[in-house]
């Protein structure tokens, strides 16, 4: 089911409101420092880079119950939802670079205006599903799956900056990868909206590949649909990620990483990407930024097809001297 279209389109987002921490919003361009679109280059299809989105920060902004900048984070997803949705009805597979985790709120939302079918897998050390009501910080970076879900609209106080989105997803169409950090609220919402969960103690027990067997029936067995990944580097061990607002131990290997996003590119569905969290200001030395950064290119190359036993299309046989 190749029909994914073979164009990408890059998107950067330079966001941090959704969190307190500064320098997130270096994200997209320590990314691109890494050397994403070089990178991408080496693919057999066109990529365009749309460079970064600019985010106005509203003065007027005053924190809504314990929320901050619900305003800004709220105008700043709005605007990412309709650059998303252009670039995917124009046939591309979008990759959104963050910047914080609540941008997905915007970029699923623009998804899902193109693909209101479109299914998501969420991979990350926490599960961002906590409402204004149970975050433990009022971060809307923690609170991103909330606003997607129809599921939890009846749990939801209405956030200003936030009256344009309509929840579109039902749990039945997500599934978390790598959690490993859940507050108790997030866990009583997980629990009883059924949602489908892997966390590093199931991929422990069940390894890697049995999680994505699981993972993508469960979503895709029914019907194929767009597939959009929200990748949040802290997924990754902070010892291969180090440069993240928050890190916590005993997160996936470089191998378990690059099989998910192995084998979301077999599916030829993926459709949307996000990379969200890369924070070049928290790496304690330069090359704590590059790893984590050159991490994310990493991912993205996979995500969109670059395997590690190699590929030819060049020469369809051995070539040989000439007599
Ligand atoms: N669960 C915590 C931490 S949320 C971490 C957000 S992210 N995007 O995964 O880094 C909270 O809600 O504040
Ligand atoms: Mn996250
Ligand atoms: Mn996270």
């Amino acid at each position: 089911q190749q029909n994914r279209s073979h164009s990408v389109a890059i998107l950067g987002a330079p966001f941090s409101k959704g969190q307190k921490r500064r320098g997130v919003e270096h994200g997209p361009k320590a990314i691109r420092d890494a050397g994403l679109v070089e990178r991408l280059s080496n693919f057999d299809y066109p990529v365009h880079d749309f460079g970064d989105l600019t985010f106005k920060h509203l003065e007027k902004d005053e924190h809504f119950m314990r929320v901050p900048f619900p305003r800004t984070v709220g105008r700043a997803n709005q605007l990412l939802s309709g650059a998303v949705s252009s670039a995917v009805g124009a046939g591309h597979t979008c990759i959104m670079l963050g910047g914080d985790h609540s941008l997905a709120i915007g970029s699923v939302e623009g998804h899902a205006q193109q693909c209101p079918d479109l299914c998501l897998i969420w991979v990350d050390a926490h599960a961002d599903i906590n409402t204004p009501l149970t975050s433990p910080s009022g971060n809307l970076h923690g609170q991103s799956v909330a606003f997607l879900l129809k599921d939890l609209q009846n749990k939801m106080p209405e956030v200003p900056g936030f009256s344009w989105i309509k929840p579109f997803l039902s749990a039945r169409d997500l599934v978390y990868i790598g959690l490993r950090d859940v507050d108790p609220g997030e866990h009583i919402i997980l629990k009883t909206l059924g949602i489908q969960y892997f966390s590093m103690r199931d991929i422990d027990r069940m390894g890697i590949q049995r999680v994505m067997e699981v993972t993508l029936d469960h979503l895709l067995a029914r019907k194929q649909r767009p597939i959009h990944l929200s990748f949040d580097i802290d997924a990754f061990d902070p010892s291969l990620a180090p440069a993240t607002g928050t890190p916590v131990n005993g997160g996936l290997t470089y191998r378990e990483g690059i099989y998910v996003t192995e084998e979301i590119h077999n599916t030829g569905l993926l459709s949307v990407m996000d990379v969200v969290e890369v924070n070049p200001t928290l790496g304690a030395t330069p090359e704590a930024v590059e790893a984590t950064s050159s991490l994310a290119v990493d991912v993205i190359a996979s995500a969109l097809g670059q395997t590690r036993e190699g590929a030819h299309v060049a020469f369809p046989k051995i070539p040989e001297p000439k007599e």
